[in-house]
């Protein structure tokens, strides 16, 4: 991956480990909110994603690009594979049980996905440090094998649920997620 200083972690960076609580090894990770564009089931064009986590610290994913995510003809768009890149990687995190946001993402597009691939995803974090996770997803074409499309590496930054309330809709969050409390 060619990775800036931004998305590279400092010597001081620890690697995640399983948090209690956590998912169990194979668990499907649910949507974080129903109306994402990323893995909303209510969202009526997005990209739908569902993630599995085989270990409680990295996840895997499968998008299968179809005709709404096109820039050349028959060609999967840049930025909707930057797209499956940040929500695999923001998938990744929520593992981490407190909330993140993506403040950086560097992508490399290795190889051109044709519509009708199933792009298998995978996503880890290479070290967290403070409120700074510094992470890492491939998209490969056809298999969890397959040739690598598209890598990204990411800089996501912890924030407190005042970020979705001032900034957002933190109730919507809220209905769907009960365990968290905008003033906890
Ligand atoms: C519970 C529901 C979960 C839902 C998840 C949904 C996730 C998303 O939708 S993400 C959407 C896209 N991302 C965003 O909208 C984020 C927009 N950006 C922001 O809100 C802010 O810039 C934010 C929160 C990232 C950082 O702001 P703030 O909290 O004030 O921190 P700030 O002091 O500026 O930065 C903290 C550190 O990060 C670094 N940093 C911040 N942004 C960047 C960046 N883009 N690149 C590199 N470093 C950065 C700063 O330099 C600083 O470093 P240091 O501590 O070493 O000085």
């Amino acid at each position: 991956m060619t990775r800036s200083a931004l998305t590279t972690p400092p010597p001081d960076a620890v690697l995640p480990r399983p948090l209690p609580g956590g998912p169990a090894p194979g668990a499907t990770l649910g949507s974080h909110y129903s109306g994402c564009f990323g893995c909303g089931e209510d969202h009526p064009t997005g990209l739908r994603l569902t993630a599995v986590t085989p270990d409680g610290v990295t996840v895997v994913a499968t998008f299968t690009v179809g005709t709404a995510h096109q820039g050349a003809p028959g060609l999967a768009h840049g930025g909707v594979l930057a797209t499956a890149m940040d929500e695999v990687i923001g998938m990744l995190v929520w593992l981490f049980q407190r909330p993140y946001v993506t403040a950086r993402l560097e992508t490399d597009y290795l190889a051109p996905v044709p519509v009708g691939t199933v792009l298998h995803m995978r996503a880890w974090c290479n070290g967290m440090s403070g409120r700074k996770a510094y992470l890492e997803a491939e998209g490969r074409i056809g298999s969890p094998d397959g040739p690598v499309a598209v890598r990204a590496a990411a800089l996501f930054i912890e924030v407190g649920m005042e970020h979705f309330a001032e900034h957002g809709d933190a109730q919507a969050i809220i209905d769907e997620h009960h365990e968290y409390e905008v003033n906890p």
